[in-house]
């Protein structure tokens, strides 16, 4: 491990927003996932959710395998939307719905310094009416054009970086917002992933690192 590549992964975690997320419901077009996965890490989302009605689809999303930016944010698949939006609100998050519709409210209207979790529909469908029941709020993006929607990945990307603003003037971004034990875990498990691997699989904890990364016993 080079020292630039580990005081790399230490800014990244430094700046990591575990109470910043998206939920996806039945996004299933790979690029579109791929994209929004790439925003997350980009606004340093920590973890993503997804209600998919067949999750071999995106499998390499779910399983680890995916090589690209999306490796460093996890995705958890969760089985329904129900249970998705309620563990959600449960942890404190408020639920916001991306969602063109007459109840909706401006997307920068909203406080996203507050645990906030976005939710985002399918490609064709949109969010489900029993998504809509469940959410705390809807939120739009003003359309003005013929065409009465963003693709999924643009309308992530603009509230995520709208939640980005708001957290930067807020200083959410100058202090770690990581549990000191989580951010200790994931150092060591993007630092190592092989080493950390074998070390969970022996039923071990991980080994402390030095400054610049070396492991020290
Ligand atoms: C291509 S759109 C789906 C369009 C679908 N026909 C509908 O009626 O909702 C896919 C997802 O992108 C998000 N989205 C797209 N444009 C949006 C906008 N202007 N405001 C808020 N969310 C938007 C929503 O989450 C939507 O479910």
């Amino acid at each position: 491990m080079l020292p630039r590549r580990y005081h790399k992964l230490v800014r990244v975690l430094e700046q990591r927003q575990p109470d910043l997320t998206v939920l996806l419901e039945s996004v299933h077009k790979p690029h579109n996932l791929a994209a929004i996965l790439r925003t997350c890490d980009a606004v340093g989302v920590l973890e993503a959710f997804a209600v998919h009605h067949n999750p071999e689809e995106i499998l390499p999303f779910f399983s680890g395998t995916a090589l690209g930016s999306e490796k460093w944010v996890f995705l958890h698949a969760l089985p329904d939307i129900d249970t998705a939006i309620g563990s959600l609100q449960q942890r404190g998050f408020r639920v916001y719905a991306a969602h063109l519709s007459e109840r909706a409210i401006a997307y920068d209207s909203v406080d996203f310094t507050q645990p906030s979790a976005i939710l985002l529909g399918a490609e064709k469908w949109g969010v489900s009416d029993r998504a809509l029941e469940l959410v705390d709020a809807q939120i739009a993006i003003p359309m003005v054009g013929m065409v009465q929607s963003l693709n999924v990945s643009v309308a992530a990307a603009t509230i995520l970086f709208e939640a980005r603003r708001q957290r930067q003037a807020a200083g959410l971004y100058d202090r770690v917002r990581l549990e000191p034990e989580t951010y200790r875990r994931l150092l060591f498990e993007w630092s190592y992933p092989k080493l950390a691997a074998q070390v969970r699989e022996r039923g071990e904890s991980y080994p402390p690192l030095g400054e610049d990364g070396e492991i020290l016993v």
